[in-house]
C-alpha cells in the first residue's frame, strides 16, 4: 500500500501571480492499493467516483509517462482541502497521484521532474511547487522547466483561512482576468512581488502591510466573492490584512499575532457560522510519501 499526504497550498499571496504559492498544514491523504476492479474510488465525492477523477488522471498520467500500464487500483480519500476554494485541492490530487505513481513503479523521479509534469497538468506551478516542496515557493517557468526557490516563513506572521461554502472554478476566475496590463502596472507589481517574498521571510507586517495591495487579479476576482468586502473590513477591524487565497473563495488573512488571529477567528465564525474559518500555519513539508509503513522521504529516489 502507498499512503500519500499532501499539504493544501494558497496561491499568489496577494501580488506574486503564478508565481507565489505556499504549502498549507491541512493535508489531503490518499492511499492505493490493488483492487481486482479496475477502479475503485473510497471516501471521495459522488462527482469523482469515476475514471476522471484527478487524483486517478494523474497516476495514469505517470503511467503513460514511462510506459507502463495502469494497475487495477483502490484509491482511498481523506482530505481536509476543500474543493474549488482557493486552496489548492486541484494540486493535491495532480501531486498525490504522481508522487504515488512514482513509489508504486519504483521510477525514482525527483521533485524537480515531479514538478514539471504536475505544472503541465495544473497549467501554472504556484500550487504545485509548495505541494511537492513545502514552504513558500517562487517558481517561474523557462519553456517547460520549472525553476523554483523556497522561502521560510517567519513565525512572526499568523495565517487565519476564510473559507466560504460556495465554490469558485479557478478556468472562471481565470477566464475573467484582461488579457494585457499596462508597464506602470507591471512595474507596480514586479516591485511588490519581490518585497512580498521579503515581508513573509522577515515577517515584517508593515512591509507586507505596504506591498499587499493587487492589481493583476483581486480586483477582478473579488467579483467572484460576495463577501470579500465584508471580510476584508472584519480583517482590518482585526489589525490584518487580506488575501484572495489562489483563485478564491477562501480568503487568506494575515496578522502579526496569535491573539488577534484567535480574535478575528472568533469574530468571523460568529460573523458566518456556515463559513469554515481556520487558524493555519504554514507547513515546511511538502508532498509525503509512506510504503509499506515505512516513511520515505517524499519520492524514493
Ligand atoms: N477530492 C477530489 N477528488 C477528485 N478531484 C478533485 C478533488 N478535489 C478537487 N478535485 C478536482 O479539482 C477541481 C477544483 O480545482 P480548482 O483549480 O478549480 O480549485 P482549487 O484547486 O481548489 O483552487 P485553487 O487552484 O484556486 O487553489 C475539481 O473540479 C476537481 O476536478
Ligand atoms: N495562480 C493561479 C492559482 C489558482 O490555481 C490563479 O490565480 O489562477
Amino acid at each position: 500500500m502507498i499512503r500519500v499526504s499532501v499539504p493544501a497550498t494558497t496561491a499568489n499571496l496577494g501580488v506574486g501571480y503564478d508565481v507565489l504559492g505556499m504549502a498549507l498544514d491541512l493535508k489531503a491523504r490518499f492511499t492505493f492499493e490493488p483492487s481486482t476492479q479496475k477502479l475503485e474510488i473510497i471516501g471521495d465525492g459522488n462527482d469523482f467516483a469515476n475514471p476522471e477523477n484527478l487524483i486517478y488522471r494523474a497516476f495514469v498520467t505517470f503511467a503513460n509517462a514511462i510506459h507502463q500500464p495502469v494497475p487495477n487500483l483502490r484509491i482511498t480519500v481523506d482530505s481536509d482541502v476543500p474543493s474549488a476554494r482557493g486552496l489548492g485541492s486541484s494540486a493535491t490530487c495532480v501531486v498525490g497521484g504522481l508522487a504515488a505513481a512514482n513509489a508504486w513503479f519504483h521510477a525514482g523521479w525527483d521533485e524537480a521532474a515531479l514538478l514539471k509534469l504536475a505544472t503541465q497538468m495544473e497549467g501554472h506551478p504556484d500550487n504545485a511547487a509548495p505541494a511537492i516542496y513545502g514552504q513558500v515557493c517562487a517558481t517561474v517557468l523557462a519553456g517547460n522547466e520549472p525553476i523554483v526557490r523556497q522561502y521560510p516563513v517567519s513565525q512572526q506572521l499568523h495565517f487565519v483561512t476564510l473559507i466560504p461554502p460556495y465554490a469558485v472554478s479557478t478556468e472562471e476566475a481565470r477566464n475573467i482576468l484582461p488579457a494585457t496590463m499596462s508597464y506602470a502596472d507591471a512595474a507596480y507589481q514586479m516591485g511588490r512581488c519581490v518585497l512580498m517574498t521579503r515581508a513573509l521571510v522577515d515577517g515584517d507586517l508593515s512591509l507586507l502591510r505596504q506591498v499587499a495591495q493587487d492589481r493583476m487579479h483581486e480586483p477582478y476576482r473579488a467579483t467572484l466573492i460576495p463577501d470579500y468586502q465584508a471580510a476584508r473590513e472584519e480583517t482590518a477591524a482585526h489589525d490584518g490584512i487580506l488575501l484572495i487565497s489562489g483563485s478564491g473563495s477562501t480568503m487568506l488573512a494575515i496578522v502579526g499575532d496569535a491573539a488577534g488571529a484567535e480574535q478575528l477567528q472568533k469574530a468571523a465564525a460568529q460573523r458566518w457560522p456556515e463559513w469554515q474559518v481556520r487558524i493555519v500555519t504554514p507547513s515546511e513539508q511538502g508532498v509525503q510519501v509512506v510504503k509499506t509503513g515505512e516513511l520515505s522521504k517524499k519520492v524514493e529516489h
